[in-house]
């Protein structure tokens, strides 16, 4: 198994003019080539900052420390031009917002070909004929009708299909999804699902952030728990659905409709995240007194991993 991505012990803070928000405060993670890892967590629990550190977009208001090594190379600081050569065409991805993605004075046909042009090729039929495949492959048809459409024509669903399009037009390595099924009905929802999972079929490793879990429990090989800058549980899909460990994981799943809806108590607030103790203990029932301290990401026998001192 080659890993194919390398976070080490990765912060992403935001200084502001009264504090500091830790929108990443110490991941280490490792992505497995061809491996699709599900990250999920509460709104703000830094996961498309994360997303945006393994593409180089961090925005500059941020200081960043750590790594986040592509096939040995810290993208972190790599020169803009290197990273260039990277971005779109080994890692890619599928932003969060498929409305305000598109430029709306553009055809979408246009759009989904220029990271082929870019990165792959030239000739202007050629990338035709590919644009004409992906549209037929994101069952958008019939695609010489669909290719000269503008966006405002496209419902939301489309849209996200065609940010999907876009995203592996240029034959990417890595593809990184934030938020994929936002906003869009059921059947795009099926639809963006089937498309990814296809992707993982052709071997690319996808990092899909998402708040859905049904989402990620149809996608997923590996789940990453995020709460307040941290990982706090990752482990093999089907064992994580059977049986979470972490007490906010756990909190996750009883909060779904198929298990009663029992929201998770409290919520995060910022005064409560970084007194050296562990996150969760203001809204966690098991807290004790080590809590205080904050739980190291403890191996597990099975290669997963838990942040919490009852697995200690
Ligand atoms: N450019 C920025 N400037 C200042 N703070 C930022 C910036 N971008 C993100 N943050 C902060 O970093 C934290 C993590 O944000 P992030 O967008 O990664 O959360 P998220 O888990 O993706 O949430 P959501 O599920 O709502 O998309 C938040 O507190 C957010 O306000
Ligand atoms: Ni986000």
């Amino acid at each position: 198994m080659t890993t194919i991505l390398e976070v080490q012990q990765l912060h992403i803070h935001f200084p502001t003019s009264d504090r500091t928000v830790r929108a990443v405060d110490g991941i280490d993670i490792g992505i497995a080539r061809s491996e699709t890892l599900a990250v999920i967590g509460e709104s703000g629990s830094g996961k498309s900052v994360l997303g945006l550190a393994v593409l180089g977009l961090l925005p500059v208001n941020c200081t960043v420390t750590g790594s986040v090594r592509y096939r040995g190379a810290d993208l972190l600081t790599l020169p803009e031009s290197e990273l260039e050569k990277i971005r779109g065409r080994k890692i890619a991805w599928v932003p969060q917002n498929p409305a305000g993605s598109m430029n709306p004075s553009m055809t979408v046909g246009y759009q989904i070909g220029e990271p082929i042009a870019l990165h792959v090729e030239k000739n202007r039929s050629i990338v035709r004929k590919k644009v004409l495949e992906l549209l037929q492959f994101i069952r958008i048809t019939p695609p010489e009708e669909r290719i000269g459409s503008y966006p405002y024509s496209f419902s939301g669903g489309m849209l996200q299909r065609s940010l999907v399009a876009m995203g592996i037009a240029g034959l990417p390595e890595v593809l990184i999804a934030d938020e994929p099924t936002k906003g869009i009905d059921i059947i795009n929802r099926q639809a963006v699902s089937a498309l990814l999972r296809v992707l993982r079929e052709k071997g690319i490793t996808l990092l899909i952030i998402t708040h859905d879990l049904s989402f990620a429990q149809n996608l997923a090989d590996r789940v990453a728990v995020m709460y307040s800058g941290r990982i706090m549980e990752i482990r093999e899909r089907k064992s994580f659905f059977d049986g979470p460990l972490h007490p906010y994981a756990k909190g996750m799943l009883l909060s779904l409709p198929e298990n009663g809806l029992h929201p998770i108590s409290g919520k995060t607030r910022e005064s409560d995240k970084y007194d050296g103790g562990c996150r969760f203990r203001f809204r966690c029932t098991y807290t004790m007194e080590r809590c205080r301290a904050e739980p190291p990401l403890i191996a597990l026998p099975d290669g997963s991993a838990v942040r919490c001192w009852l697995y200690d």
